[in-house]
C-alpha cells in the first residue's frame, strides 16, 4: 500500500546542511500497521512529512496505493492526499469550532453538501467515541478526547492510509493504551492502513505488526515484529526485551535464546536441564505477546565452558530456538 524508494531529504541553511532522510527504503503493505521508531532528531517526522509530500523529497519515490506521488500535480494530487490521513501529537485542532466543527472542517474544503456533512460527522464521532462530545469546544475536553477528534477528522475523506506522528507521546498511559486500541480498532474494522512513527518502545510491541529502527536518516533494521524480536543482534529486541550485560563467568557458557509463535509454549529450560543433569541459571528475560505471537528472549548460563556445552546447544536449537553463545571465541573456534 505504501512504498517508498530511495528517500532522501536534506534541509540547507545559509551555513549548514542536514541530511534528515538519508536514502530509506519502505514497504507497508495493505491493511498493516508499520511503527517507526526512533530517537528525537533521527529524520521520522521529515520521513512522514515525505509520504504526504508536507515535504518534498529530495531524491526518490513515494508510492501510495499504487499512484507515483511525485508524479501527481493540481487537482490529481489534492485527490491522492485525500486518500491519506495524518493525525499529531499535539491533536491540531482549531479552538473557535467544537467538536463536531472539527470534524465537517475537511468535509467543507472538499465540498461537501451541508446535510451530508452533519451524517458523515455523527457518524465519524461515534465511530470514535465522541457521539456525545459533538458540541463541546477542545478546552473543554480531555487530551484523549482531543485525539479522538483528530482521528476522527483524518478519517473523514475516507482515507486508506492513517499518518500518525507520535499520536500519543502528549498523553498519559492509560490514555495511550485506549488511542492506541482505537488505532488497532480502526485498522482492523476499515482496513486501515496505517505508518506511524514513535520514540516509545510498547507503542510498536502493542499495536504494531511490522516496524522499523530510524537513526541519522537512515533505517538500520527493518521487518515483521516477531521475526525482529527473534534476532539476536536487534536492537528492538535489545528494547523490549533487556537483558543483563553479556558478562560470562569462568567456566560456564553464557547464552542468549530468542523464540517465537509455539516454542514459547514449550518448557525447553526444564526439559535441557532434565536431559543433560545440568543446574540452569536463568540471568534474565521475558516472554510476551507481541503482534499476537508469543515471543520470548532469555539469557541462560549453563555449567562448563562452551566446548563442553556443543550437545547442549544443539538440543536448544533442534528445540527451535535461536542461540547465541556470548562467551567470547576461543582462538581454536576463531580460526
Ligand atoms: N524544517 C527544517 N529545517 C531544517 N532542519 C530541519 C527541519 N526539520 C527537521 N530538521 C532537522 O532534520 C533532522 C531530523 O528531524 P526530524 O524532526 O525529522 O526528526 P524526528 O526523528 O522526527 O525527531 P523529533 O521527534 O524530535 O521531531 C534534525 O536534525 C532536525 O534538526
Amino acid at each position: 500500500m505504501i512504498q517508498i524508494e530511495k528517500l532522501r531529504k536534506v534541509y540547507r541553511g545559509r551555513d549548514r546542511e542536514v541530511t534528515a532522510v538519508d536514502g530509506v527504503d519502505l514497504t507497508v503493505a495493505e491493511g498493516e500497521v508499520f511503527g517507526v521508531l526512533g530517537r528525537s532528531g533521527a529524520g521520522k517526522s521529515t520521513l512522514l512529512r515525505c509520504v504526504n509530500l508536507l515535504e518534498r523529497p529530495d531524491e526518490g519515490r513515494v508510492v501510495i496505493d499504487g499512484r507515483d506521488l511525485l508524479s501527481l500535480r493540481g487537482a490529481e494530487l489534492r485527490r491522492a492526499r485525500q486518500g491519506i490521513g495524518m493525525i499529531h501529537q499535539h491533536f491540531g485542532l482549531l479552538g473557535s469550532r467544537t467538536v463536531a466543527g472539527n470534524v465537517a472542517f475537511p468535509l467543507e474544503v472538499m465540498g461537501v453538501p451541508r446535510a451530508e456533512r452533519a451524517r458523515r460527522v455523527a457518524e465519524l464521532l461515534d465511530l470514535v467515541g465522541l457521539g456525545d462530545h459533538a458540541k463541546a469546544y477542545p478546552s473543554r475536553i480531555s487530551g484523549g478526547q482531543k485525539q479522538r477528534v483528530g482521528i476522527a477528522r483524518a478519517l473523514a475523506g475516507r482515507p486508506k492510509v492513517l499518518l500518525s506522528d507520535e499520536a500519543t507521546s502528549a498523553l498519559d498511559p492509560e490514555t495511550t493504551a485506549s488511542i492506541l486500541d482505537l488505532l488497532r480498532d480502526l485498522n482492523r474494522r476499515l482496513g486501515l492502513t496505517i505508518l506511524l512513527i514513535t520514540h516509545e518502545m510498547d507503542v510498536v510491541k502493542s499495536i504494531c505488526d511490522s516496524a522499523a529502527i530510524m537513526r541519522d536518516g537512515r533505517l538500520t533494521e527493518s521487518g515483521p515484529v516477531p521475526e525482529l524480536l527473534a534476532r539476536p543482534d536487534s536492537d528492538l529486541a535489545r528494547g523490549l526485551f533487556p537483558l543483563p550485560p553479556a558478562d560470562p563467568r569462568e567456566g560456564t557458557t553464557l547464552v542468549e535464546v530468542t523464540f517465537v509463535g509455539s516454542v514459547a509454549d514449550e518448557p525447553f529450560v526444564s526439559a535441557l536441564a532434565r536431559k543433560y543433569s545440568l543446574d540452569v541459571n536463568i540471568l534474565g528475560g521475558a516472554v510476551e505477546t507481541v503482534a499476537g505471537e508469543r515471543v520470548g528472549r532469555l539469557q541462560l548460563e549453563l555449567p562448563g565452558d562452551p566446548s563442553l556445552n556443543a550437545a547442549q546447544l544443539a538440543f536448544l536449537r533442534e528445540s527451535g530456538l535461536t542461540v547465541t553463545v556470548l562467551n567470547p571465541a576461543t582462538p581454536e573456534e576463531a580460526r
